[in-house]
């Protein structure tokens, strides 16, 4: 049995899974697109190719491999991409919520069914078909879960708003000793630069302390300031649309004073050795295209 236990984002990694890009499927067409970033690299041509993303998936094993971590990889199923395992459920405490995820994206979860038979049943939760949340916009940190969603009257037009305030209220009522806080996320399902496709793409908290942050991910500012408040503004990194555009609040903790992160990432690792972090740099450019980054991609099941 599989011993589950996360309470924050950054506390020692014992456990995760780690997506996989192999047999990712042909390129998608315009209409198959599922986010901007994506839509924008199909239609330039630059769409990601498997061999790269492949290679970049492996170095980010590597450094688990190098922190010992038990690393988990889906079964593979016949071109369909399986890259972003954060997305597919998360967990809370000793919880699995697995997630209700876009239609698009659902055999994702049938592939970590070994994880799944190693949790103990009585320890799985499974939402009703209206209750949409993917594990993107959950953050659980100590006492408080932090989700990103979208509250407006055009959810069901917005592809790139996958957990609606039903999610929200479920989570909730799952956790009744949490301060839960919801946030309006920005979204646009055609300009990559202003969608906060989940709440990972424009925060993060990182250390004992620390978060990254887009201000302009949030669509109210008292949202955005009720981060502020909890961590202090002198403990955010804030990052700007270029920086939220390539990901940058997507980096990944191992520990609180471990990152891995995107090696072109200069601004931020910087201030991330400045502060006496380790950042593990890898590349990670080609899965970027594709509108997640490292957090969206590993989904950790045991930490300390
Ligand atoms: N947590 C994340 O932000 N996941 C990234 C998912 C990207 C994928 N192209 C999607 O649109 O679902």
């Amino acid at each position: 049995m599989l011993e589950l236990n996360i309470k924050n984002e950054t506390a020692r990694l014992r456990a995760v899974v780690l997506g996989v890009a192999t047999s990712n499927g042909p390129i998608p067409t315009v209409e198959e697109a599922y986010d901007p970033k994506s839509l924008e690299h199909i239609k330039a041509g630059t769409y990601p190719i498997e061999a790269d993303m492949v290679s970049e998936m492996d170095e980010v094993n590597k450094v688990f491999q190098k922190y010992d971590i038990k690393v988990f990889r889906p079964e593979i199923i016949d071109n369909y991409n399986q890259i972003f395992t954060r997305d597919i459920g998360f967990v809370i405490d000793d919880m699995f919520i697995k997630a209700n995820i876009l239609p698009d994206r659902d055999r994702e979860l049938t592939a970590i069914h070994e994880v799944i038979d190693q949790i103990d049943p009585d320890r799985i939760v499974t939402a009703p078909d209206d209750v949409h949340f993917e594990g993107g916009d959950v953050m659980v940190w100590n006492d408080y879960i932090f989700i990103g969603t979208y509250k407006r009257d055009d959810y069901k037009e917005q592809i790139t708003a996958r957990t609606n305030m039903a999610g929200v209220k479920f989570i909730e009522d799952l956790f009744p000793n949490k301060k839960v806080l919801s946030f309006d996320l920005v979204k646009s399902n055609t300009e990559a630069r202003d969608n906060a496709l989940h709440l990972d793409c424009c925060f993060q908290p990182i250390g004992l302390d620390k978060a990254i942050i887009y201000k302009d991910g949030f669509y109210n500012e008292s949202e955005y300031n009720s981060l502020v408040d909890i961590f202090g503004f002198e403990n955010l990194f804030h990052i700007d649309r270029e920086e939220m555009y390539n990901m940058n609040s997507n980096v990944f903790s191992i520990s609180p004073t471990v990152i891995v992160s995107e090696r072109s990432f200069t601004r931020l690792n910087t201030w991330l050795i400045d502060r006496g972090f380790t950042v593990e740099e890898v590349s990670y450019n080609e899965i970027a295209k594709q509108e997640g980054l490292l957090r969206c991609s590993t989904l950790p099941l045991i930490r300390d």
